[in-house]
């Protein structure tokens, strides 16, 4: 990976290994920056700030994050360019017309100590957790639920115009009406699956890190009717009828109040809601179980291994925690910890990790 006036980072080249690779640093030196880094190489964003301009080193103007993925098709270079105006995506050294043809070159998961709180959080949290993990697994996906968002911004604003008088034509409503629907079928029916798969792997894991005493169920809660067998047609005519029913008072209100965007999910364990009931162990044994799951259903989905990003998280796990984490990953997926030390226990739990020293923007390889 090369990095190039982004955040703290001047000019720099790291070779990372194909294991454990271990980012050791006192605080402010650059270790969650190297982690945006990847996380953006995969995903063209930061997982922490919207703002591109951020990226960019403050006595520069632009920023550049390049690598070299190997996956088993073979090598791809992948290249972000960030300037004040834009940003471009290049892989294979061609630039792509859309981010969403570079998304899903490479995936990434990041496990930060927030993502502890998926399970007791807003549910805005849980959208955003289907909405980034299933964009990586397909390119349908991605496209379907951002075509979803802007036409719930322009819905939103034409029904704001109609509420207070400034359009009166109920035709153009019905068509974005109808649009919505359609796509909002397509991420219901697209989430049901996904979260359904996502489950099995998810109780198996819970399973174990509970020591076989809890069963993990994942219920999608969502407006409409959906199972196995309902198809995207279907669930469109119900959002449609919905937006019919409801038309007068979504006009009323100034905004959509059904469809997606008020999805959630709920964690079950042993039959009880563990946002509601659940003990703070529990919920963080589900938040982890989740998050590994998707390790695995990434690479059930896309053929490869995500990459695992973790921005100091071991400190916030207890050794059994640690353990099964440690485990699940080691040997086939290549991984990326920050810490500001690593405790004897992971010492021990991680094989032949390759450690790097962050010290203010410079990466310094450890001898083994
Ligand atoms: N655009 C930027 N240009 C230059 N420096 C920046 C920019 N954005 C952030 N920084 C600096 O980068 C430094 C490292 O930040 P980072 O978040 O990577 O720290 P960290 O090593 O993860 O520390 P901690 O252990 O405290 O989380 C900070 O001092 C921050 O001020």
């Amino acid at each position: 990976m090369h990095l190039r006036h982004f955040r703290n980072y001047d000019d720099l080249t790291v070779h990372f290994a194909p294991g454990v690779n271990v980012l050791i640093g006192h605080n402010a030196q650059g270790k969650t920056n190297m982690l945006e880094a990847i996380y953006a190489l995969s995903l063209t964003k930061s997982h922490r700030t919207n703002n591109d301009r951020d990226l960019i080193n403050w006595q520069h103007q632009s920023a550049m994050i390049s690598g070299v993925v190997e996956k088993q098709t073979g090598r791809v270079p992948l290249e972000l360019q960030f300037t004040t105006k834009g940003k471009k995506a290049k892989v294979n050294h061609l630039e792509q017309a859309r981010l969403s043809s570079y998304v899903g070159q490479l995936n990434a998961i990041l496990f930060a100590p927030e993502d502890l709180s998926l399970v007791k959080g807003a549910p805005a949290l849980r959208r955003h957790f289907m909405d980034t993990e299933f964009s990586q697994m397909s390119s349908k996906y991605l496209y379907d639920a951002s075509q979803y968002r802007t036409l719930l911004r322009q819905r939103n604003k034409y029904l704001k115009q109609l509420k207070y008088g400034q359009q009166h034509d109920r035709v153009l409503l019905s068509v974005l009406s109808d649009q919505l629907a359609a796509y909002g079928a397509e991420v219901i029916v697209a989430r049901y699956h996904f979260l359904h798969q996502l489950e099995k792997w998810a109780a198996n894991l819970h399973e174990q890190i509970s020591l076989q005493a809890e069963q993990l169920k994942l219920k999608y809660i969502t407006q409409v009717n959906v199972g196995d067998d309902t198809s995207v047609d279907q669930v469109y005519h119900q959002l449609l009828k919905i937006y019919q029913d409801h038309q007068e008072r979504e006009v009323d209100q100034g905004t959509t109040s059904y469809g997606p965007q008020r999805d959630d999910i709920h964690f079950v364990v042993n039959g009880k809601n563990v946002q509601a009931f659940g003990s703070q162990g529990q919920q963080r044994t589900t938040a982890l179980s989740v998050k590994l799951a998707e390790i695995d259903l990434m690479k059930e989905q896309t053929g490869e291994y995500p990459l695992l990003l973790l921005d100091d998280v071991l400190s916030e796990l207890d050794t059994i925690r640690q353990t099964h984490l440690l485990t699940a990953i080691q040997d086939k997926v290549q991984t990326f910890l920050t810490t500001t030390s690593l405790s004897d226990v992971a010492r021990q739990l991680i094989h032949q990790p390759t450690i790097f020293e962050i010290k203010n923007g410079n990466l310094i390889k450890e001898e083994a």
